[in-house]
């Protein structure tokens, strides 16, 4: 993925709020990558930007060779769907449907083939396959965010985006989520880019890039918990 001085603003006039500034940067393919900031620094925009989710109001955004800027909104959905995998603070699972209908809905909304041997390569390696006929409702936070993640994974997406997602786990169950996608950096090369506020989270990645009043304000390779916090606390409230 890769932003070219994208500048996001909303509103017009006197209310424009300028929610990213300029931006550069390239996330490179099989990486892990967190984004921290203060509330408000733009780390939700600069996701929906890369997700072909908003569209920026200047520069470009780059899926692999692909330029999402400017694309037709057919075209957006279409590489939503195909090549980038979501994953969120609430599972947004559908609740009348299994574990396995849940993570193939997307593929077959799409009609898109779903490949079998995949499907159960992305389930053993989240940990579900004996819960494949359950229900969400039948399952612990940590076991749905597992499924939401098989979800994500099995369109074989080109990046998998994360907001916030062990915002609503306890830390036992948020650790074995953070495994989960080093392992699936380590051992399929997926590329991840994780939104998070807790410096614990971010630790697990390979980069954690720190935005500030919508730039980036720096970036830390592999660091500790204890340097992403005072990192933060240099960067204002949150
Ligand atoms: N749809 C919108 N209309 C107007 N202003 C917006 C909109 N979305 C975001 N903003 C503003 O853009 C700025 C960046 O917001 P953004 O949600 O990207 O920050 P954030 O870092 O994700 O914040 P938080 O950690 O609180 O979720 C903020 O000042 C916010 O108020």
């Amino acid at each position: 993925m890769r932003l070219e001085s994208v500048t996001k603003t909303y509103g017009k006039g006197e209310q424009v709020v300028t929610a990213l500034r300029d931006v550069t940067l390239q996330v490179p393919r099989g990486s892990f990558t967190a984004v921290m900031g203060p509330s408000g620094s733009g780390k939700s925009t600069f996701l929906h930007c890369v997700a072909g989710l908003d569209q920026p109001t200047q520069g470009r955004v780059f899926l692999g060779d692909t330029q999402l800027t400017g694309l037709k909104e057919d075209d957006l959905t279409a590489i939503r769907r195909s090549r980038i995998g979501y994953v969120f603070q609430a599972y947004n699972l559908m609740s009348a449907l299994s574990v396995e209908q849940n993570v193939t809905l997307v593929s077959r909304l799409a009609d898109l083939p779903v490949d079998e041997a995949w499907l159960h390569e992305v389930l053993t390696r989240v940990g579900m396959t004996e819960y494949t006929r359950r229900r969400p409702a039948q399952l612990s936070g940590g076991q749905q965010q597992r499924v939401a993640i098989a979800r994500a994974l099995v369109t074989r997406p080109d990046a998998l985006l994360a907001d916030e997602p062990t915002g609503a786990l306890d830390t036992r169950t948020s650790q074995e989520v953070l495994r989960l996608f080093r392992h699936i950096v380590e051992q399929l090369g997926q590329t991840v880019l994780m939104v998070t506020h807790d410096p614990f989270a971010a630790s697990f990645a390979d980069t954690v890039l720190f935005l500030a009043d919508g730039r980036v304000a720096g970036q830390l390779y592999r660091p500790s918990p204890e340097q992403i916090a005072e990192r933060m606390t240099h960067l204002g409230d949150w």
